[in-house]
């Protein structure tokens, strides 16, 4: 035993939530990662133990809470692409939202208070009014950001009914990379602009298609707000460090309050690499809203840690991991 205060990450061995592991062992905690690596890779989880089950896996949940005896859960385990949410709707629900009840009833059951939520820009649907507030009407447009929602309202009902607190982390564009390059964006299936653009320039993936050309935007492209992931991490810890104090359950948005267009990102992933991004143009992916930007002016509980989240840095610190997993790759194939 480290001694240390245990969180449960489930998801840890994803994107976002090995970087929360990180975090999380900075400031002093013990990450226990629990994800069925369906998206997540193995070698990610570096900063506490690794529990491989399946969040719809009651037993196997029960198991973990018992055997950690954690002091809060951080929920990043979810399916998370618009696209395939559509055509597989029920997959979501169940994954997202029942995995997402029998989390809520374990920690229940051990007496867990505090729970802080992998929640989404995408449960906004396509906003009245962009910037986008915490407030704004939640109509989202697609399984996804329904499956979301839903679990938004049941955190709502489970406190209500049981006191168990929560933060549900409303995040734009997760992007960049670990800035000492320990771990990064890794997925086998990818569809996220970024790191597509990235191997494309590194030859390690197809050219680069421009999804729609036809937006009301002054350059026709989609905008959307980046942020940092070790941005995202510290505020995760953030808001866990404020329920564990005791402090109410919280609703943020967490982005720059700046947008970008498809090009820009180009434009800039060009000037920052040096090299071409070998592209071409198709039209508009089904789902996709015109211009998601978060309004970041409000009043927010924990502080919206935007250190990492310039362009270049985003961009710089994706680029290097990147880079050096194609390197990585080539050496080892
Ligand atoms: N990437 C973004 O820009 C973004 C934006 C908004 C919200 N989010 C949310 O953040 C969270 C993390 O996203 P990410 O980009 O790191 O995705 P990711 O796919 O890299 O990570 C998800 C992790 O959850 C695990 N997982 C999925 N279903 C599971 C299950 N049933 N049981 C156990 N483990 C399971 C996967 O193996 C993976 O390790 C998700 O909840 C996602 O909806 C992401
Ligand atoms: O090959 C690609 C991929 C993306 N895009 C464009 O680039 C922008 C960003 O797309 P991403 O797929 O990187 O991100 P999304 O905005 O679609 O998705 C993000 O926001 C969603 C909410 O809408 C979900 O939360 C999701 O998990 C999160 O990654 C979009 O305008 C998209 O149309 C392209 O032009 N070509």
């Amino acid at each position: 035993m480290s001694g240390r205060p245990v969180v449960l990450v489930t998801g840890g061995a994803g994107y976002i939530g090995s970087h929360a592991c990180k975090a999380l062992a900075a400031a002093g905690y013990l990450p226990v990662t629990f994800d069925n690596l369906s998206t997540g890779n193995r070698w990610a989880v570096r900063w506490g133990p690794l529990e491989v089950g399946d969040i719809l896996d009651m037993n196997r949940v029960n198991e973990a809470f018992g055997k950690h005896r954690p002091v809060a859960v951080m929920h990043f385990a979810a399916l998370a692409l618009v696209g395939e949410s559509m055509q597989e709707p029920g997959r979501y629900y169940r994954n997202n939202v029942t995995g997402t009840i029998n989390l809520l009833d374990a920690a229940r059951a051990h007496d867990v208070r505090a729970f802080v939520f992998s929640s989404t820009c995408a449960t906004y649907g396509v906003p009245e009014t962009v910037p986008i507030r915490e407030d704004a009407p939640q109509r989202p447009v697609n399984p996804y950001g329904a499956s979301k929602l839903m679990v938004e309202r049941l955190l709502a009902d489970y406190d209500m009914a049981y006191g168990i607190r929560y933060a549900a982390l409303r995040y734009f564009n997760a992007a960049g990379a670990d800035p000492e390059g320990e771990i990064g964006e890794a997925r086998a299936v990818e569809t996220h602009l970024i790191p597509l653009m990235l191997d494309a320039i590194l030859g390690t993936r197809p050219p680069l298609v421009v999804m729609g050309t036809d937006y009301p935007t002054p350059d026709g492209t989609a905008v959307r707000d980046y942020i940092h992931v070790a941005d995202l991490a510290e505020a995760h810890v953030a808001a866990l460090q404020r329920l564990l104090e005791g402090g109410a359950s919280l609703k943020a948005n967490l982005g720059t309050g700046a947008g970008y267009s498809v090009k820009e990102i180009v434009a800039a992933a060009e000037a920052i690499t040096g090299r071409t991004v070998p592209l071409t143009y198709g039209p508009r992916r089904p789902g996709d809203p015109p211009r998601l930007v978060a309004d970041v002016t409000g009043p927010c509980p924990i502080p919206r840690a935007t250190r990492h989240s310039a362009l270049e840095t985003i961009i710089g610190s994706a680029w290097r991991w990147h880079r050096e997993k194609a390197a990585r790759a080539a050496r080892c194939p």
